[in-house]
């Protein structure tokens, strides 16, 4: 009979998780062992608890499974928190288990080290970021615990709790069991998909908006293949940006209403019908459009609901209602799907002896991967992200909409674990700050990431919103000096001409991470920056 432990493993693993990312520490010693020797699941060890859960979250985006994070009682698990609230805010299913004192220790009358309040802190702060919890102190109901709190994690694509007391490590239990998906009513769903069909046959201009859902329920590939039979074009919002890369016949680009392309805009705002698949109504993905969002012409699914006009079906999984779309959409009037090329990105930089400008680095990054293929992306947020929108449409893993700096570089060290693909990483000299320093641990695991560092010694994008203020100058702390020192390869560029020769070095060079720092001026940003500033100015001053 399998422990409790290795039964958690094997549960994980059945449950589409691929490896662990964590933190030691004496609460969850036993159970880091058993990860160990069991070799059930790959692991990772990181440097500091924010970036076990940015990575974690970055291996579940880029996998369509779980990501997994473990890390110690109290002091671990605290350190966790802002990670796996962006994890829930932007519905990537992390599971988090974190150390706890044993049934004794608990009755001890001591004070435990690690505990902030009461010994039951941890779960009552971490249950506010998940979507469901399970505390592990009985073998016998166990199994069942876990596995109903992984279904939950896999159907609700959110991040889930599981505390597991120290002393339960080595207690005799049964196997978890995959429980059965819960299925969608059919009478509802064949309702609810005839209903949006015949909006969208009898609409006089219609589209489709994705956004991550699509990417978490793996069904990028059938949301293409609606919109072909339908005729329909596709748009990405901010934050599902990088979302259909493989479908270029039908992404016409991304939903950046103010700050973005006019015929992107277009699309959207003059839709009288518009299905949002997977989208989150968030203020960073629709705050600057000209017009809010019609409810009599938007049909929204996310979160296995589907709200049309003022009603809404229930328990409506984003993979069901596609499958029943697609077995409908064949019937229609066919519009001729938007051929590619609404959308035009820099290209061809001119390796010359003038100054870095931001938008330089989206087109020396375009000319790259023209030149040795597109690799996976991740961003931290700052300008580095805005600039991303300048790149051809990439697969990206960033904080488009819970915007919380530090997740760039860790996530990137998550991307390059958990596929085994080389990933260009996007980070700003404030959030290198943050987390940056967990590029020392590539080294024990092989990995090499290029690393691309928008140093202008500045929180620009704070200095874009509130130019007068003193507080967004940083120090130039001369990042690529340091990336020998922690296993790395630095350089430092100011020109055009030493940008390219620079990321073309960084790609043939391997088995260690690569890291361009690019000097850039304070007070500067990318095009896609300074017009997202003043679409944000605008909008607010019309509603002032
Ligand atoms: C954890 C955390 N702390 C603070 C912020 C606020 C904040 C921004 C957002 C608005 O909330 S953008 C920004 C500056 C980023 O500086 P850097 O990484 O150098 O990028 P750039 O110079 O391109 O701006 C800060 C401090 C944040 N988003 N996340
Ligand atoms: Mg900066």
């Amino acid at each position: 009979m399998p422990t409790l432990a290795s039964a958690l493993l094997q549960g994980l693993k059945d449950h589409g998780a691929r490896e662990i990312f964590g933190i030691p520490g004496d609460f969850v010693l036993p159970l880091y062992k058993v990860i160990e020797e069991s070799n059930i699941l790959p692991h990772y060890e990181l440097s500091h608890e924010p970036g076990v859960g940015f990575a974690a979250d970055a291996a579940a985006r880029y996998h369509a499974g779980l990501g997994v994070a473990v890390v110690t009682y109290g002091a671990g698990a605290f350190n966790t928190v802002n990670a796996i609230a962006g994890a829930y805010a932007e519905r990537s299913p992390v599971v988090l288990i974190a150390g706890a004192p044993g049934a004794r220790e608990r009755s001890s009358g001591f004070m435990l080290h690690h505990q902030a309040r009461t010994v039951d802190t941890q779960f009552a702060v971490l249950k506010e970021v998940t979507c469901d919890q399970a505390v592990l102190n009985d073998a016998a109901t166990a199994p069942a615990e876990i596995a109903r709190v992984l279904r939950s994690a896999r159907e609700r694509s959110l991040p889930v709790y599981i505390e597991f007391p120290r002393d339960m490590v080595a207690a005799p239990c049964e196997e978890v069991p995959v429980l059965p998906r819960t299925e969608a009513d059919p009478d509802a769903l064949a309702e609810c998909a005839d209903e949006i069909v015949a909006r969208l046959k009898t609409a006089k201009s219609a589209a489709i908006i994705v956004d991550i859902e699509i990417r978490r329920y793996g069904v990028e590939e059938q949301v293409a293949q609606l919109a072909r039979k339908l005729g329909l074009p596709v748009v990405t919002t901010f934050m599902g940006r990088g979302l259909m890369e493989n479908a270029p016949d039908v992404v016409a680009g991304t939903y950046l209403s103010a700050a973005g392309d006019e015929s992107i805009n277009r699309l959207v705002e003059d839709a009288d019908a518009l299905l949002l698949l997977g989208v989150i109504l968030s203020d960073t993905n629709f705050a600057l459009s000209q017009r809010v969002l019609d409810p009599r012409h938007t049909m929204l699914a996310i979160d296995r609901e589907v709200r049309i006009g003022h009603h809404v079906y229930h328990e409506m999984p984003l993979e069901a209602l596609i499958g029943a779309l697609i077995a409908r959409a064949g019937t229609g009037r066919t519009r001729k799907a938007l051929a590619r090329g609404a959308m035009r990105y820099p290209r061809d930089l001119k390796a010359d002896d003038t100054a870095i400008m931001p938008s330089d680095i989206a087109a020396a990054i375009n000319d790259l991967f023209d030149k040795h293929g597109p690799m996976p992306m991740t961003a931290d947020i700052g300008d580095c992200l805005f600039t991303a929108m300048e790149i051809e449409n990439t697969a990206l893993a960033a904080p488009g909409y819970y915007a919380g700096m530090g997740f760039g570089v860790p996530a990137g060290i998550g991307v390059a674990a958990a596929t085994g693909r080389r990933p260009l990483i996007l980070v700003g000299d404030g959030a290198f700050q943050m987390t940056g320093w967990e590029l020392g641990n590539c080294q024990r695991y092989g990995l090499d990431p290029i690393v691309v560092l928008f140093n202008n010694c500045s929180w620009e994008m704070l200095r874009a919103f509130q130019p007068e203020s003193a507080f967004n100058n940083l120090s130039d702390w001369h990042f690529a000096d340091i990336a020998k020192s922690i296993g790395g390869h630095g350089e430092r560029v100011a020109t055009r001409r030493q940008l390219v020769e620079a990321l073309d070095a960084a790609v043939k060079r391997r088995g260690k991470f690569s890291l361009v720092e690019v000097m850039l001026p304070r007070g500067v940003t990318s095009d896609t920056l300074a017009r997202f500033v003043s679409g944000f100015k605008a909008a607010r001053e019309k509603k002032a």
